[in-house]
């Protein structure tokens, strides 16, 4: 189902939610990189992430490096940012608050 965009207004206040999370790319998507202790544990946030993905049928744009994970997340069907991308950040930052940070 196509979700409506966001307005900047909105955006700000969602961001404001957020820990660490940046607009990109002419504000249609959020990007944050997250540090861990090991590759263990990034592919940990990974598995969790991939799991909250899948329940919202909204899926993470990202870039693993050892123990590194840069996410960008926007909506393709919408152009932009929906409340999908910001449930989805959030269900991360859960994901990377139970796991060692580097
Ligand atoms: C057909 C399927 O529902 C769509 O392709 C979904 C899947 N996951 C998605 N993820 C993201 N980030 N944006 C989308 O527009 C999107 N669309």
């Amino acid at each position: 189902m196509k979700q409506e965009k966001l307005d900047d207004a909105a955006i700000a206040e969602a961001l404001a939610a957020l820990d660490g999370w940046i607009r990109a790319d002419d504000g249609i998507a959020i990007e944050k990189t997250f540090k861990f202790k090991s590759f263990r544990e990034a592919f940990g946030f990974m598995t969790e992430g991939a799991l909250a993905a899948e329940k919202f049928n909204h899926h993470p744009e990202w870039f693993n490096v050892y123990n590194r994970v840069d996410v960008r997340l926007t909506n393709h069907d919408a152009g932009g940012l929906t409340d999908l991308d910001f449930k989805l950040a959030a269900a991360m930052e859960k994901a990377a608050a139970s796991r060692t940070k580097s």
